[in-house]
């Protein structure tokens, strides 16, 4: 009889999974949006006459306010003040606002021929949606941790992360390959920058996307809405069991959480990986187009194998995981993973799509390794009432690289191609971009993250954090 006594919603299977699912579907949208504009960068040089630069500009965005007003550290520590259910509505809803303001940017056709502060006024103000909408999405990100670890600690728990990157990596699949035929589909008759002139002409509409992944957006806030009654009854059920209540966060947490070493060697590896990631997938269409000859159209399609293959090799790994252990291990695999593939990206040889699809399902391969050991190590390493901060603080490290990195590849792109600019500006045909430069600074990053997960073992090793360890208690 005592085996039917549930002592929490948590014991119960469908309930934590079905938190899960709806979480994730918030996160999916959020994803979706984040790189929505990735496979467009093409049609908005033609169309808008946006520079490398502006796009590195527009995509660093995301990290902007989240990095310099250090929005994400407050939104950990409303986290561990205030609650997932208040911050995760707080921050759907800024999701919601800021990728608004992103579409109205895209679709004011007036913004084309004005500058604010010498950048391109659509660039600038999409930039400023993109800015308040990854605030959203990064505190989301966070929220959604602890939601998993409230719900699967001692259970499925890297499993379940694995499962919602999953979904959320559906997001970025999709944002890779739905844009151009959805901007191909709605084409209609708007305002171009044609040789540095407004004219109105018949193009692809590139808000098309971005007013879909609005709607998206909005589908992800209610239902977090949903999740909040969900956890309510966690709780309810929690107080009822007698089960203790957390100690209230101090800000003197974050004094223990910065002292910990194994803390910043995953803060560090997590900003060397995402930034030899993320920010590659922001280019990577364009990479298809310039160095492996595809056109506009298909070139989405082989970069969205990449969250492809995570869908299932992300749970597949945090399975592995959670059963068998080795999280340092998978670590090093992962980063060793991308100074292969980027090394090889950056080789002016084997220009051939079938490398480059051999080389994005590598990526990955490394892209579900390291995230599937990565976050749920940090329970490991951090108790559980700090880690609201604790993954605010890592997230925040790695905004500095989502932010820098695009920025930096935009940069180098158009330093290294000076023959793009000038026959843009001499209204000729625009040559292809040399991607060597860029994917070599891609490959740096990789070897940095392989000197981290070392020590990173090594740490683990001294301190036995666990993480060799699986994280099923039998
Ligand atoms: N349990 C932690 C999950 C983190 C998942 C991780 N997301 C991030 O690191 C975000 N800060 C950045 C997301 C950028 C989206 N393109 C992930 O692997 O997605």
């Amino acid at each position: 009889m005592t085996e039917l006594i549930r002592r929490s919603l948590r014991d119960s299977k469908a309930a934590r999974w079905g938190a899960l699912g709806i979480i994730s579907i918030t996160m999916f949208a959020g994803y979706f949006l984040t790189d929505v504009m990735s496979p467009l960068k093409p049609m908005l040089e033609t169309e808008f006459g946006w520079s490398s630069t502006s796009y590195g500009i527009f995509t660093s965005a995301y990290g902007w306010l989240n990095v310099f007003l250090l929005m994400l550290i407050f939104g950990g520590i409303i986290l561990d003040k205030m609650g997932v259910r208040f911050t995760g509505l707080l921050s759907s809803f800024i999701m919601v606002i800021g990728a608004a303001i992103k579409y109205w940017a895209i679709t004011n056709p007036t913004l084309v021929d004005h500058t604010i502060w010498g950048i391109h006024a659509q660039v600038f103000l999409a930039s400023i949606g993109f800015a308040i909408f990854g605030v959203g999405v990064e505190i989301a990100g966070i929220t959604v941790s602890k939601i998993i670890v409230k719900w699967f600690k001692g259970y499925e728990m890297a499993l379940a992360m694995g499962m919602q990157m999953a979904v959320a990596r559906l997001g970025t699949m999709l944002a890779i390959a739905a844009p151009v035929p959805l901007a191909m589909y709605f084409s209609n008759i708007h305002t171009q920058v044609v040789n540095g002139e407004l004219v109105e002409k018949m193009g692809p509409s590139i808000s098309a996307p971005i007013a879909f992944a609005l709607v998206l957006l909005v589908i992800g806030f209610i239902a977090f809405f949903i999740y909040v009654g969900m956890d309510k009854k966690l709780d309810a059920s929690e107080a009822a069991n007698g089960e203790e209540a957390e100690d209230p966060f101090k800000f003197s947490d974050i004094g223990q959480i910065v002292t910990n070493k194994g803390f910043w060697l995953i803060a560090f590896l997590c900003v060397l990986f995402y930034s030899s990631v993320f920010p590659f997938i922001k280019y990577a269409a364009d990479l298809m187009v310039n160095k492996y000859g595809l056109d506009q159209q298909t070139a989405g399609i082989i970069p969205s194998l990449l969250p492809l293959g995570t869908l299932f090799l992300t749970p597949l790994f945090g399975g592995v995981y959670d059963k068998i252990g080795k999280g340092a291990t998978m670590m090093i695999i992962g980063a060793v993973l991308i100074i292969f593939v980027h090394t090889i990206f950056a080789l002016p040889i084997l220009n051939t799509w079938v490398v480059a699809v051999i080389l994005v399902i590598i990526l990955g391969i490394a892209l579900s390794l390291v995230p599937s050991a990565m976050w749920p190590s940090v329970p490991k390493i951090i108790p559980e009432k700090q880690l609201g901060t604790a993954f605010s603080l890592i997230f925040w490290i790695q905004n500095w690289g989502l932010m820098g990195v695009p920025l930096l590849i935009g940069y180098v792109l158009d330093k290294s191609n000076p023959q793009v600019a000038i026959a843009k500006a001499q209204g000729l045909e625009v040559p292809l971009y040399d991607y060597t430069n860029p994917m070599i600074i891609f490959a740096a990053l990789g070897f940095l993250a392989i000197i981290v997960s070392l020590l990173l073992k090594r740490e683990d090793r001294i301190k036995g954090y666990g993480l060799e360890l699986p994280n099923i208690q039998k």
